[in-house]
């Protein structure tokens, strides 16, 4: 016997939790379906949890640096309350018996299980007490994410390695670690555990670390971390690794080199949870990586999709972003509708990496005219004073012929914050012209966008 709700919203990230609740609160029969914690990746295994690790690691990094500045300090570093922390207030030890009450008391119906469509408009969830099948009549959402990609090298899967999924639960420092892909994860791992002693070498395949954004900053972000002793070996390729439970892990490296560790964290890449979500039960192919969306975020007859599924950015404003749209779109309201020409990240490496918009290759292989503009912080005024932990770079890029920024970059100690800025200017088109006219408060990081912006050969 089949049920008949309204909408059935498979995947609770925080995209999918939203949508939930949203349309929930609109009056609507909502089901919402999680196989594992409500919430996703970000709260228990992502976001929340690495930068609380961050949070830490910087507040000992800045501590080393008085001597540069003021006197003298010595740091002994605890992972204790780091951990603490991690399981007390960001994941209530992997528990997420708040977020279903959330859900429940914004009028939701909640379902523990695997969700799957089984043809326009039917839901099956498996559950721990057998299979539910469910009519639904508005639509369907997929907020499915993510999962640590595993790359295929030899010797790889039959090692304890780790994943993020892990890596957050530890609660022992090892006394080395490798890091198999210096990306957003990575890096902002890897230069967590240096902060607390760990001896941390990233093994990166690509010819740079942090590969999606400009190269400036990739280099800027690679000096700070080699400054502070750890590892950054890109452009490598490994050929085999070895676990031993005296020696630990080794990797064999094209040419002959070899890498060791206590311990071995895989942050190479991420792949989407589509494969037996059913997607051929509605004439989509289960195979593919991303789900196509229009900019209602629909992705087929009464279904829609949102989150690190669709390929727009595996973000969590992202997946909250399209969520808003996707409620909006579900409720048959009128837009605004997605738009991704100012799309800003950051990662929360020391110095943070900001960015929005195109990167200079990318407008250059879009057609676009450009013309960029880049300062360096230390050389600004505020860079200068700081001194002690003052990597940065400003990187602007515009399209000539109209004048306008498409992109920008902003490496520094409050690099994620100054992105704001430029964030706005790329989103609504700011003229170059008045970004030249504005005040710039002395002296901060972000007037360094001043210097950056009258660079452009404008
Ligand atoms: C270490 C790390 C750090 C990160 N840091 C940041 C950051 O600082 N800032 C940022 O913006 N982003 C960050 N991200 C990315 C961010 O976590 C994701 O973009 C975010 O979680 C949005 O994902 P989502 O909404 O697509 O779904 P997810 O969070 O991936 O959740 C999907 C949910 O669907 C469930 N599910 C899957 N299949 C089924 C099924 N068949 N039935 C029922 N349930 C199912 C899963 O169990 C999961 O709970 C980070 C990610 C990682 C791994
Ligand atoms: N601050 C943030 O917003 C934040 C932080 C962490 C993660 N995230 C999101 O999570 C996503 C996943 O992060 P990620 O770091 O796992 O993925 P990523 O795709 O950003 O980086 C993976 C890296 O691993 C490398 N790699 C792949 N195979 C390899 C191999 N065999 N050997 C060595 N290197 C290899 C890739 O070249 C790449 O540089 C990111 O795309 C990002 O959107 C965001």
């Amino acid at each position: 016997m089949s049920e008949s709700i309204d909408v059935a919203v498979i995947g609770l990230g925080p995209g999918g939790e939203h949508v939930a609740a949203q349309l929930a609160q609109a009056g609507l029969s909502v089901l919402g379906v999680e196989k594992h914690l409500v919430g996703g990746e970000c709260p228990y295994y992502g976001c929340i949890p690495s930068k609380m690790m961050i949070r830490a690691a910087d507040a000992l990094a800045e501590t080393r640096r008085v001597p540069d500045l003021g006197g003298s300090s010595e740091v002994t570093p605890d992972w204790t309350p780091v951990a603490k922390r991690i399981s007390d207030e960001a994941t209530d030890a992997w528990n997420d018996q708040v977020a279903v009450d959330r859900l429940v008391d914004n009028g939701g119906r909640f379902a523990r299980g695997r969700g799957r469509l089984a043809g326009p408009g039917k839901v099956v969830v498996e559950t721990a007490d057998g299979a539910e099948e469910y009519d639904v009549s508005r639509g369907v959402v997929l907020n499915v994410g993510t999962s640590p990609a595993v790359p295929p090298i030899e010797g790889l899967a039959d090692t304890p390695y780790w994943t993020n999924r892990d890596v957050v639960k530890v609660t022992e420092l090892p006394g080395r670690l490798v890091v198999l892909g210096g990306g957003a994860i990575g890096c902002e791992i890897a230069q967590a555990f240096a902060r607390f002693g760990v001896d941390v070498t990233i093994v990166e395949v690509a010819d740079r670390i942090l590969g999606p954004e400009e190269p400036e900053a990739s280099e800027v972000v690679a000096e700070a971390m080699s400054a502070e002793g750890i590892g950054v070996r890109a452009g490598v390729t490994v050929e085999r690794i070895d676990h031993d439970p005296d020696a630990g892990f080794t990797l064999l490296l094209a040419g002959g080199e070899r890498i060791t560790g206590e311990a071995l964290l895989v942050a190479a890449g991420r792949r989407t949870n589509l494969a037996d979500v059913g997607l051929d039960t509605v004439g989509l192919d289960p195979s593919t990586r991303f789900l196509d969306t229009d900019e209602q975020m629909r992705a087929g007859d009464r279904l829609w999709a949102v989150g690190d599924i669709t390929g727009r950015g595996l973000f969590t404003h992202m997946s909250m972003y399209q969520a808003e749209i996707a409620v909006r779109s579900i409720l048959g309201k009128d837009g605004p509708w997605a738009d991704y020409t100012a799309v800003s990240r950051v990662t929360f490496t020391d110095p943070e990496v900001g960015s929005v918009g195109l990167t200079e290759a990318q407008a250059r292989d879009r057609g676009i005219r450009v013309t960029t503009g880049s300062y360096s912080l230390p050389s600004s005024s505020r860079g200068w004073i700081h001194k002690a932990g003052n990597h940065g770079v400003i990187k602007v890029v515009a399209d000539a012929d109209r004048g306008v920024l498409v992109g920008a970059t902003t490496v520094g100690p409050a690099g994620g914050e100054m992105i704001g800025l430029l964030a706005t200017a790329v989103h609504a088109a700011v003229p170059v012209s008045t970004l030249r006219r504005m005040h710039y408060a002395y002296p901060t990081f972000h007037r360094a966008i001043e210097n950056a912006v009258n660079e452009l050969d404008l």
